[in-house]
């Protein structure tokens, strides 16, 4: 997915020009086809391809669409210049979006798909899950390391995500558990810690994986903790996080300024760090 993303934001931080009209950023509509982006590049026209391939989106891709682009039109402000992109399902919309903003627009943009800025402006980021805290689980895919890198070093993060990840407590939809990552040497001890004095006997080792062109090291993948335990996930969090040997916990605890979930009806369900729960209805 990365390289679909470089590939696509490097078409947009080109200098050049965008010889088809941008789309209207605002009212969203649901069912609003996408646009491909046409650059010229030194004379030599290129059509770059959106990296979500279906033509006529499923209600949870739109979900997926409509959160995404929400997102970008309130948060992404033209004077940021430094934009974390996070990973998942949702964030190709968000490209998707930023690209529309035109060639013009990005040009000065730096966009971070790994944490080589020490400040970043704003990241937008997928979730696998959302409590009514913004506290959210991460690292389905095993990115959550990379990923809190980038949220941690933003002004701003922002989360992204279908209505299904839209819950009151960690753990209600999604059962795997939370994403640890840990150095091959620890792992027996990091399973028996979590297996024992965690009282999690679920806890379980998922084996190196190739993620695109990133080598995921050993790690337990999935602590199911009890939903009880689950509606304080900062104390679990700090707690593995001490483990040593353990590298990241794919839970991130008050990070979020706002999160965004495209609704099956079309509407955007926008949930913010002061409590504030707002409903931005589907575009007739
Ligand atoms: O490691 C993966 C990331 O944390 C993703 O953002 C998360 O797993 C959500 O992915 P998806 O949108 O594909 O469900």
């Amino acid at each position: 997915m990365y390289r679909s993303l470089a590939r696509l934001l490097w078409g947009a931080l080109k200098p050049s020009i965008s010889t088809m009209p941008l789309p209207t950023p605002v009212p969203l509509s649901p069912v609003s086809p996408i646009r491909p982006v046409v650059l010229s590049r030194i004379g030599q026209p290129t059509k770059l391809v959106s990296p979500i391939k279906i033509p006529n989106l499923s209600v949870l891709e739109r979900s997926k669409q409509l959160a995404a682009w929400t997102a970008v039109d309130q948060h992404v402000k033209p004077e940021h210049r430094v934009i974390g992109i996070g990973s998942g399902s949702t964030v190709p919309y968000v490209v998707e979006r930023i690209v529309q903003l035109g060639a013009a627009a990005n040009q000065e943009r730096v966009f971070i798909p790994t944490a080589k800025f020490p400040t970043i402006d704003i990241t937008l980021d997928g979730a696998d899950e959302v409590d009514h805290n913004l506290n959210c689980i991460k690292g389905g895919g095993a990115c959550h390391l990379r990923e809190k890198v980038l949220a941690e070093a933003a002004n701003t993060f922002i989360l992204v995500a279908d209505f299904r990840k839209n819950v009151e407590y960690l753990g209600t939809n999604y059962t795997p558990g939370v994403p640890i990552e840990v150095v091959p040497f620890a792992y027996a001890k990091v399973l028996q810690n979590l297996h024992h004095a965690f009282e999690c006997p679920k806890a379980s080792l998922r084996m190196a994986v190739k993620k695109g062109r990133f080598h995921i090291p050993l790690r337990f993948d999935y602590a199911p903790f009890e939903l009880e335990r689950m509606k304080e996930p900062h104390i679990i969090m700090t707690q593995i996080k001490m483990l040593t040997g353990v590298v990241e916990v794919g839970l991130f605890c008050n990070m979020a300024k706002a999160a965004y979930f495209g609704n099956e009806d079309g509407s955007v369900t926008i949930k913010t760090d002061d409590g504030r729960v707002e409903q931005v209805p589907a575009s007739q």
